[in-house]
């Protein structure tokens, strides 16, 4: 059932939940509480079907992390009727009223992606004593802000690691990691579909508007794929990273943005004719004077060496170079979008907020 107080503490982000593990028996076997964590899932797409089963199939080692086990309540899909692969996963607890499973949970899985009724549901999941995971990058450019500070007000975790570069953890390096440096600047891969369009007409010579259809099938699309072509998800992402490096200030008017869609084959046989490949490349960065330092952020196709790391980064991989002061060049890489890939992040942040939980029962 739901509890009022995150144990991370009113204001807090989940920074304690994260250190959070099951208490462990002198074998190094997990107690698992009887009690279950309630977890509500809202959306059963790429993502939300991925989370989804493997809930069921690694339900018992999930128990054993958190210390309890978890409790799939319900998944709330738009369209009852559609076909998915939900193997594993009772066809009962799908329903297509989400409304109905936030208020009685402990924990609200967010991937149904947009703006409503998402940000209503977390607001109201959050109030009710929820914490929330969710990967929607969109809304939390747009509205994190308010969202961070009702979770905060409430004393919840809202955690979304998913929401930026899928697998690679990204968000808890730049926020957590770094914490105890100074981020000069953050530049790189951030969108797995974009990348795949461009690789496969650069090395595969498959037609632009073919690849935009493969990068579909694989589930590496937004629902409104012009946010992915005129770079609208690589620049929440980027300005997500930039709230994360450098503090709240930052918003999607910010960032200086230029998709894929005007891309011409001429920029593709120049790029090859050069010895360069064409890269969707997110950077934020600090300039202006000392003790008034702005922030800036941009999406824009840009040409790269062949030689370059970003040049190598094939497929729907993303790659991101940090600068900063004493840690120097960090380089992450790893899948920027797809089902399993994007549960694994989801995953990780539910499992923890669920941690913390059972934890602050005892
Ligand atoms: N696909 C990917 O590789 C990644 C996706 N994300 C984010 O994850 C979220 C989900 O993405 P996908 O799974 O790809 O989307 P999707 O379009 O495949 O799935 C969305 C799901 O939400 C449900 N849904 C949408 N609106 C609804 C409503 N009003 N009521 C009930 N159900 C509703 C749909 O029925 C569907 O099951 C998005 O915010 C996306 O940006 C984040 C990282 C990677
Ligand atoms: N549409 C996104 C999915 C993951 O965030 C992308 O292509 O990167």
């Amino acid at each position: 059932m739901a509890q009022r107080r995150h144990p991370a503490g009113a204001g807090q982000r989940s920074g304690a939940a994260r250190c959070q593990r099951p208490r462990e028996d002198v074998n190094g076997v997990s107690a698992v509480s009887q009690t279950p964590v309630r977890v509500a899932l809202l959306g059963a797409g790429t993502v939300g079907a991925a989370v989804a089963r493997r809930l069921a199939d690694r339900a018992e080692v999930f128990a054993r992390r958190v210390g309890a086990p978890l409790e799939l309540t319900g998944i709330a899909v738009r369209d009852l009727g559609r076909p998915r692969d939900l193997t594993g996963v009772l066809p009962g607890l799908l329903t297509d009223d989400p409304g109905a499973l936030v208020d009685e949970v402990d924990i609200v899985v967010e991937v149904m992606g947009g703006i409503q009724p998402a940000r209503g549901l977390i607001e109201r999941a959050l109030r009710a004593g929820a914490d929330v995971v969710t990967a929607n990058k969109q809304l939390l450019a747009q509205h994190g802000v308010e969202l961070e500070a009702l979770a905060g007000r409430e004393g919840h975790g809202l955690e979304y690691e998913a929401a930026v570069v899928a697998a690679v953890p990204i968000m808890r390096t730049v926020r957590d990691a770094l914490a105890g440096d100074e981020i000069r600047s953050i530049r790189g891969i951030v969108n797995g579909s974009t990348n795949y369009i461009l690789d496969m007409v650069a090395r595969q010579g498959v037609p632009f508007q073919d690849a935009v259809t493969q990068a579909g099938d694989l589930g590496y699309l937004e629902a409104d794929p012009t946010e992915d072509l005129e770079g609208l998800d690589a620049a929440a992402k980027i300005v997500l990273l930039a709230r994360a490096a450098w503090g709240g200030e930052v918003g999607m008017s910010d960032v200086q943005r230029e998709g894929i869609s005007g891309l011409t084959d001429a920029d593709f046989e120049n790029a090859r004719g050069t010895g360069q490949v064409i890269k969707l490349i997110a950077s934020a960065w600090r300039s202006g004077a000392p003790g008034a330092p702005r922030i800036e952020v941009a999406v824009r196709p840009t040409l790269v060496a062949a030689d370059h790391p970003f040049a190598q980064t094939r497929e729907g991989t993303n790659m991101v170079i940090i600068e900063a002061d004493s840690a120097g060049s960090l380089r992450l890489s790893g899948a920027g979008a797809g089902g399993d890939e994007t549960a694994s992040a989801v995953l990780g942040d539910l499992i923890n907020l669920a941690r913390a939980r059972v934890a602050a029962r005892d």
